[in-house]
């Protein structure tokens, strides 16, 4: 059996989902799976940050009401969020990183990568920034430094659209995809279409853990532009930016509109798209489209998302799953971990006797 020491980078919804995950499930992983985790070191920008080389018990960490700089109260703990120090000393195996995204240049979340990579640790990671923005660059210095860079849950939280892709699908040949990839605009316009308005729709979303620290990025579309590039640069072999997609989101749309579609038997939904074109160039963008009711993705509510992917040999294969939640996303987290544990990364981490 292995234990993996891991440091959390971020103790918001998804961490702290990750943590409650091990509070009451490391029995039974490391019968299913052959591994426990072991949580050594937490930095998060309100509470601060804390080492522990023997580590800290998971279910004290969730129950505790740790107000700002809290983490400066514990053995090993600072009342500030000391990510560097944290990352490249810590005794982890594993950095999971899960702070903000930032659509813009993916930063502090590409160093924090980057830090975790060059002094050999794996990373794991919900956050599209560093993903969308630096996955060559980070993937490299993973190679260069013998550790894995995993990022199921940037797209479609738990639900395994990258892995399903890449590898249950290698040989099919996608030439394209089409998605909704935002949890939050889905429940928004499923509860406008109930005739509540848009604000307090996106409130709801944001008590439900669906929406972004800033909700801009879900609303605008920014947040599916980064999941765009993410599938295309992955799956489809493409080298996208997030500027060199179009994209338009959901703010734009009024009660009024909502009723008319559905007079008109057709539902508003964010798609976010990319397509392989004739001469090998891949092409990106982001809308509301009105789709018919008979359209497989007008069916799909609330905060899952589905993708349908365009392949030469299957034709449509479609995937649909949650697409935000805390415990939906943390367990993206849990996926990618048993990636580099199945990869033989175990001879990194502590096997205990
Ligand atoms: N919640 C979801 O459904 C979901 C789904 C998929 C991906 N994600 C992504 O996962 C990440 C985490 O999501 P979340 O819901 O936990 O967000 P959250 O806002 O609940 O938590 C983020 C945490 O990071 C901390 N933080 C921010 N900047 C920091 C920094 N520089 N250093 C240390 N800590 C910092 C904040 O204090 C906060 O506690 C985000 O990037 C998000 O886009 C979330
Ligand atoms: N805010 C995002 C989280 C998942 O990336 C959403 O609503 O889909």
């Amino acid at each position: 059996m292995t234990i993996y020491n891991i440091a959390l980078i971020g103790f918001g919804g998804v961490n702290r989902a990750l943590t409650e995950l091990i509070a009451a499930k490391n029995q039974l992983w490391e019968r299913d799976l052959g591994f426990r985790l072991n949580i050594v070191a937490v930095s998060d920008l309100y509470l601060g940050s804390v080492i522990s080389p023997n580590g800290l018990d998971a279910k004290t960490l969730v129950d505790a009401k740790f107000e700002k700089g809290g983490f400066g109260q514990l053995s090993g703990g600072s009342a500030e969020a000391d990510n560097e120090t944290i990352i490249k000393t810590a005794p982890a195996d594993i950095v999971v990183e899960a702070t903000y995204t930032n659509p813009n240049d993916g930063e502090p979340a590409v160093s924090h990568c980057r830090w975790a990579l060059e002094t050999g640790k794996h990373v794991v990671t919900t956050n599209k920034g560093p993903v969308a923005i630096a996955a060559p660059a980070l993937k490299a210095f993973a190679k260069t430094n013998g550790v894995r860079f995993e990022y199921e849950g940037a797209v479609m939280s738990g639900t395994p659209i990258i892995r399903m892709a890449e590898r249950t699908l290698a040989g099919a040949e996608l030439k394209g995809f089409e998605g909704i990839l935002n949890g939050t605009s889905n429940f928004v316009l499923g509860r406008m279409e109930s005739g509540l308005d848009f604000a307090s729709a996106v409130k709801e979303a944001q008590k439900l853990g669906y929406a972004e620290a800033d909700p801009t990025a879900d609303v605008e579309g920014f947040d599916v532009r980064l999941k765009v590039v993410i599938l295309a640069n992955e799956l489809l072999g493409a080298n996208l930016k997030p500027e060199d997609i179009s994209c338009k989101g959901v703010s734009g749309l009024s009660l009024s509109d909502i009723e008319e579609a559905a007079k008109a038997n057709s539902r508003w939904k964010l798609i976010g798209a990319a397509v392989r074109n004739d001469d090998g160039s891949v092409t990106g963008s982001v809308s509301p489209k009105r789709l018919g009711l008979d359209h497989p993705l007008a069916g799909v509510n609330g905060a899952t998302n589905a993708v349908s992917l365009d392949t030469e040999l299957l034709g449509a294969v479609t995937i649909t799953g949650p697409g935000a939640g805390r415990i939906e996303t943390a367990y993206a987290l849990l996926s990618d971990i048993v990636a580099i544990h199945s990869a033989g990364a175990s001879s990194t981490a502590k096997e205990a006797a």
